[in-house]
């Protein structure tokens, strides 16, 4: 089986997670709280509050972690593709695989990096919604004290379980989603690159950056209901699952609820996954 495609991953996932942790807290804030009027008011009373280290929350864990998830997702799309259709990464351009196939790999590959992301992702969204400024002396702390303290005291409440809550919310969220990013990445590629050539470096960036645009906009309804279904026992009511949390959701808040956080989700989207695509086409090429 060839690494190649994890290193490149781990990589390239790295890279574009540090570009996009600051709208992916202010996207997590917008989604599960009630207090801020939108993007702008979001960001405005995080810096006011808690400087612009607020905005960078919960990403120590991430960068180790997101970017092992992100090695899963191109590691198994791309041994999955070659299953498939017996290219590898290298003749891949020349021998275009079909878009079917492409979709399929596309759905396996989230399929199995949803659950190596559920934990990660459970004490991200927990440690972005806890919105005490630094500890102050004679300030209440804040209830978890870091991803660690966090991990441990999730355990404890609800069992080592507990680390997969919203975990089926998150694989119907990146099953799908996950084939119509591949998907539209290869399809802008092909339609600005002559046939069976390698796209270019600004062919790869937009590619990548419409590609996240595109699944990040069909993921969020979903996004939102794991978000509030991750915060459950917390800020927020237990739901009984999914469906539950939709419909109540649906009822209190009206269906603009399903689009919380779409715009920041898009904004986020387009620089974290262009340059997500452009590292990893970049290593594979260099590596032959
Ligand atoms: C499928 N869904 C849109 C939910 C996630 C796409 C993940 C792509 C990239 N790691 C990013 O964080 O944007």
């Amino acid at each position: 089986m060839p690494v190649e495609e994890f290193v490149a991953g781990w990589i390239s996932g790295a890279l574009g997670l540090v570009l996009g942790h600051p709208f992916d807290t202010v996207k997590v804030r917008l989604q599960t709280q009630t207090t801020y009027q939108g993007i702008i008011d979001c960001m405005v009373k995080t810096y006011r509050h808690e400087s612009l280290l607020g905005f960078f929350k919960g990403m120590s864990f991430p960068i180790a972690s997101i970017a092992v998830v992100n090695s899963v997702l191109f590691g198994v799309y791309s041994n999955t593709l070659l299953a498939l259709t017996a290219t590898s990464h290298q003749e891949r351009w020349a021998q275009p695989p079909s878009y079917t196939h492409v979709f399929i790999a596309g759905c396996t590959g989230g399929f199995v990096q949803a659950y190596c992301l559920a934990p990660f992702d459970l004490i991200k969204v927990r440690l972005q919604n806890q919105t005490e400024p630094r500890a102050r002396p004679g300030s209440p702390p804040p209830r978890y004290r870091g991803p660690v303290h966090c991990a441990v005291s999730i355990c404890r409440e609800d069992g080592p379980w507990g680390l997969f809550r919203g975990a089926w919310a998150l694989t119907l969220r990146d099953t799908p989603t996950l084939g119509i990013y591949f998907v539209t990445y290869e399809w802008l590629c092909r339609q600005s690159t002559p046939d069976r050539q390698n796209p270019g470096a600004a062919t790869v960036l937009v590619a990548g950056g419409f590609a996240g645009i595109a699944s990040w906009a069909v993921a969020t309804p979903l996004d939102v209901i794991k978000s509030r279904m991750q915060m459950g026992g917390l800020k927020h009511r237990v739901y009984r699952g999914v469906l539950d949390c939709m419909v109540s959701s649906a009822r209190q808040e009206g269906l603009g609820v399903f689009f919380r956080g779409l715009t920041i989700n898009s904004a986020r989207a387009f620089p974290v996954n262009a340059v997500t695509f452009l590292t990893y086409e970049y290593l594979l090429s260099s590596w032959g």
